[in-house]
């Protein structure tokens, strides 16, 4: 698809490193006709335009008062089915939550257009909180989880999707009839997304054993032999929850650790996003740092399923590889800013048993919302920051316009909570009190794909 060359003008703010911030008040960006970062200008006033190439006729795009342009979040690991239960958990932890709420759910996937209202709604909700790229768990039906994937292309969503599956420990009604069954229905969507898709550009599969628990050993190293041979991503879960981890002893009394599980089965590689890892051994740890295996860490569902407190610090000071996850339906989000914020509590309590240092910094939480999920998904060299060449997934945030009790306006005018700060200030606001209000407009390839409806681009 060719598109408008565009300039987009005003501050834009990324993750310089993985504790600073790069902002830049005044600056022009252009975006190619593929969608790409053609040039960055840092200073834009009194600044030309690069001569010869068009861009004097391109369209502009202009941030307005406080606002900046920053990097589209990338969620790195969402159950697309689970959306319609979003905040229902009770008391519940893992493994009785799987079989109370989201097992009956997902299954209900075999109808597509139960399918394709909830799909259409997950991606255009995810949109519009400013994830440009997300890592979707679908269910183990080969027409919705296709579905999902045309949904995400129409919509013009990055994302990789892939078909769940499981050979025991799930219900008879919801379960992958053999190993063989799984794989061949596994291939089925591999090859379907790549034949929307056949570059990548946008939609990719991703090989999905749900997690060990409802895997056989058998189920795991055949989805190992299929990773190898079709050299796709592939994510799972890991030692999200203590009973789940002693499960997987008792079901595995062979292997070393629950990461030794997926290492024999051959799944533990650099394409490997692993959820939650709350409850690793420091042995594990050392196992995917090795196998460089990538972390999607989910506060939030940790939290509200009472899974445990992810140890980030220590895992990046592993020099582990981590994003962020809303893990909607176990987190009740599907915004990643509120990860960041709910990465930078979770880290605050473990703090609080295990010392200071573990406390993550708003740049910290943000780097991990974008450049850390770019390499956990294995899109570092096309997302996550605005360099030259790389993608134009970016979302538009406004700071003013979003009062904070609409009923004072009448009394008071309206009650504005940004307005004197620096530009770090205006940013652990952003990320301690923003929402999806805060999304002006979001692009994903230099594609508009989701505004605000008085937005004029
Ligand atoms: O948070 C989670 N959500 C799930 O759907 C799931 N399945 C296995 N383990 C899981 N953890
Ligand atoms: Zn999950």
């Amino acid at each position: 698809m060719s598109l408008e060359k565009t300039i987009y003008i005003g501050a834009f703010i990324q993750c310089a490193t993985l504790t600073e911030l790069d902002i830049c008040e005044n600056g022009m960006i252009g975006v190619d006709e593929t969608g790409k970062i053609a040039f960055v200008l840092r200073e834009s006033r009194g600044r030309k335009f690069p001569d010869g190439e068009g861009w004097e006729e391109a369209k502009i795009v202009r941030i307005l008062d406080y606002g900046f342009f920053f990097p589209g979040f990338i969620d790195t690991h969402i159950h697309a089915p689970q959306y319609p239960n979003a905040g229902l958990f009770g008391k519940t932890t893992l493994l009785d939550w799987l079989n109370t709420y989201t097992f009956p759910l997902e299954c209900s996937f075999s109808s597509l257009e139960v399918a394709r209202r909830i799909y259409n709604r997950v991606v255009a909700r995810t949109l519009s909180h400013g994830t440009t790229t997300a890592c979707y768990y679908a269910t183990n039906h080969v027409p919705a989880t296709n579905l999902l994937a045309d949904i995400c292309q129409s919509r013009g969503q990055r994302a990789f999707v892939g078909r769940v599956c499981m050979d025991r420990l799930s219900p008879d009604y919801y379960r992958d009839e053999s190993v063989e069954a799984a794989v061949r229905d596994s291939r089925e969507c591999i090859e379907y997304v790549r034949s929307i898709d056949p570059e990548s550009d946008l939609i990719a599969p991703v090989v999905t054993p749900r997690f060990a628990p409802s895997c056989s050993g058998e189920m795991l190293g055949a989805l190992g032999d299929l990773l190898k041979e079709t050299g796709c991503l592939a994510q799972t879960h890991i030692s999200e929850n203590p009973r789940e981890c002693e499960l997987v002893r008792e079901l595995f009394p062979e292997r070393k650790s629950y990461a030794d599980v997926y290492d024999t089965a051959g799944l533990l590689t650099e394409k490997m996003v692993l959820a939650h890892a709350v409850h690793l051994t420091d042995e594990e740890t050392v196992l995917i740092k090795a196998r460089d295996a990538k972390i999607s860490h989910c506060p939030a569902s940790n939290t509200a399923i009472t899974s445990g407190r992810a140890k980030i610090r220590l895992m990046l000071d592993a020099g582990l590889t981590v994003g962020l996850g809303t893990d909607v339906s176990g987190g009740h989000t599907p915004s990643i800013l509120a990860q960041a914020r709910e990465a930078l509590f979770v880290s605050r309590h473990v703090a609080m048993d295990h010392g200071h240092e573990a406390k993550l910094s708003v740049e910290e939480s943000l780097y991990l919302a974008t450049r850390g999920g770019a390499k956990v998904v294995g899109l570092e060299d096309r997302i996550g920051g605005f360099e030259v060449g790389k993608q134009w997934d970016a979302q538009m945030v406004g700071l003013t316009g979003v009062n904070e009790a609409e009923e004072l306006d009448q009394q008071i005018g309206p009650v504005e909570i940004f307005g004197s700060e620096s530009w770090e200030e205006r940013v652990h606001k952003w990320v301690y009190t923003g929402d999806d209000r805060n999304t002006i407009a979001v692009w994903v390839g230099g594609r508009l794909v989701h505004s605000k409806p008085d937005f004029k681009p």
